[in-house]
């Protein structure tokens, strides 16, 4: 049985295609692509008319079925610096879609001052780039993306639930700013494009369950049941596959906790109960996908949180996922001219080899490596951002002056991070 490799291609919105000729294009475009790289995106194409009605092609991951010695399924890191996959060895499975440029906006059926829920069409324009953006040391996503897909084919095939419980719900947990979040969008992007020959609209509704349960939007028991009556017509439309976000699950929990043990007041219990009992109900759809987030990173116990099929803790990135964070921020300064001077052998390998502590002149590979171990602790969110911390304090000139420079500044301005946010720490 072949490996099989994903394919993602972005259509123009503007134009009507035949999908299956498309398609004939698309595999006589990946035959001339050389080198076949995974996780690499092409804009420019050499088959005649391509560039007339698609706007990128990504070669994403490959599903290597083999098994490793712990009877894992390996990912496809292995693939040597600088060598193409053989296209003849896989399953190539093409994907097509076209973005919604709508973005995530808040529901406006609701009036502005009581509006608790955002939602948008999927694949969407603000979810773009999410997914190849965040980087795990573990499977993270890939785990993520095989759970929901496996859990939408047992929905389809109407597995009796009774017999094999799934909820299709997911709660991911861990420490403030490690892409909770974001994954969540991503993986709900990444299943419209991936599901779409199963399902005909894909929708996403975000939910924060603590503005929900706030006194302010709890006076009135109506609008909640009004905001879940239109989850349901979505719900009931058509083929839709929807999504729904709820962060800061733990508010849920809590208020639930606070109703039994009757320490809420009692027009709250109501709304709280009624929540519930919606978000209860809701579940009864095949058609909906629950992901849910928290900030409590010790065993999250209740009612609601045990219905989950995959609880994941995520950990803040450890040295060769902060590499990767930090690797493209420095390439994309380099690729805008804000970093200028750069010599040939500035630049960064895919991953640094762990081992090569002792070699003395190092390479920037080397030095960006080492830097990344001394980022460790620092959250994905403040990862992001360094690279600017790193700009603005440490620099302080419109352009910096080679890379070399660029590391020095990139080193303080972790160091300075740590401690301000011991600072902030004691504080608290
Ligand atoms: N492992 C990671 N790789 C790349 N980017 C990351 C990673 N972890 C976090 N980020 C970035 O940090 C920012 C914050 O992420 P996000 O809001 O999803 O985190 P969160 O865990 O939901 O935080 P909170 O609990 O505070 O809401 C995003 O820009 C995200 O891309």
């Amino acid at each position: 049985m072949k490996n099989t490799l994903h394919v993602e291609v972005l259509l123009k919105t503007e134009k009507a295609v035949d999908i299956s000729e498309l398609e004939e294009s698309i595999n006589l475009e990946l035959k001339k692509i050389k080198p076949i790289i995974p996780e690499s995106t092409h804009t420019t194409f050499i088959t005649d008319g391509l560039a007339d009605c698609i706007k990128s092609i990504q070669i994403c991951e490959v599903e290597n079925l083999q098994e490793d010695d712990n009877h894992e399924r390996m990912i496809n890191y292995e693939l040597p610096e600088g060598k193409s996959l053989d296209l003849d060895a896989y399953t190539v499975q093409i994907y097509f879609y076209k973005l919604d440029d709508s973005g995530l906006v808040d529901d406006d059926t609701t009036d502005e001052s009581t509006c608790k829920m955002r939602r948008c069409i999927l694949p969407n324009v603000d979810f773009c780039g999410i997914w190849d953006s965040l980087v795990y040391q573990e499977p993270v996503k890939e785990i993520l993306l095989n759970y929901a897909q496996t859990g939408m084919n047992f929905a389809r095939h109407n597995v009796n639930t009774n017999i094999i419980s799934y909820n299709r719900l997911i709660l991911l947990h861990g420490l403030p700013g490690t892409g909770k979040t974001s994954i969540c969008k991503a993986l709900a992007q990444k299943l419209s494009i991936r599901l779409s020959k199963q399902y005909s609209f894909f929708e996403f509704i975000e939910i924060n369950s603590h503005n929900l349960l706030s006194k302010y939007f709890s006076e009135s028991g109506s609008l909640v049941m009004s905001m879940f009556q239109q989850i349901k017509n979505v719900l009931e439309y058509g083929d839709s596959l929807v999504f729904i976000l709820i962060d800061e699950v733990e508010s849920l929990t809590r208020a639930r906790d606070a109703v039994l043990s009757g320490t809420e007041p009692s027009d709250s219990i109501r709304v709280v109960n009624a929540v519930l009992t919606q978000l209860d109900n809701l579940r009864k759809y095949p058609n909906v996908i629950f992901l849910t987030t928290s900030n409590v990173t010790e065993a999250i116990d209740s009612a609601f949180t045990d219905r989950a099929d995959i609880k994941m803790l995520i950990n803040p990135p450890q040295e060769m996922a902060i590499y990767t964070i930090l690797k493209a921020a420095i390439e994309e300064l380099i690729k805008v001219g804000l970093i200028i001077n750069v010599e040939k052998n500035d630049k960064f390998d895919r991953l640094p080899n762990s081992n090569a502590e002792e070699i003395e002149d190092k390479s920037t590979t080397q030095k960006l490596y080492e830097i990344s171990k001394e980022s460790v602790g620092l959250s994905g969110r403040v990862l992001k951002k360094i690279t600017f911390i790193a700009h603005s304090i440490f620099i302080r000139k419109p352009q910096c002056d080679g890379v070399h420079q660029f590391l020095c500044a990139l080193q303080k301005a972790i160091k300075y991070q740590k401690t301000q946010d011991a600072g902030i720490n004691k504080v608290k």
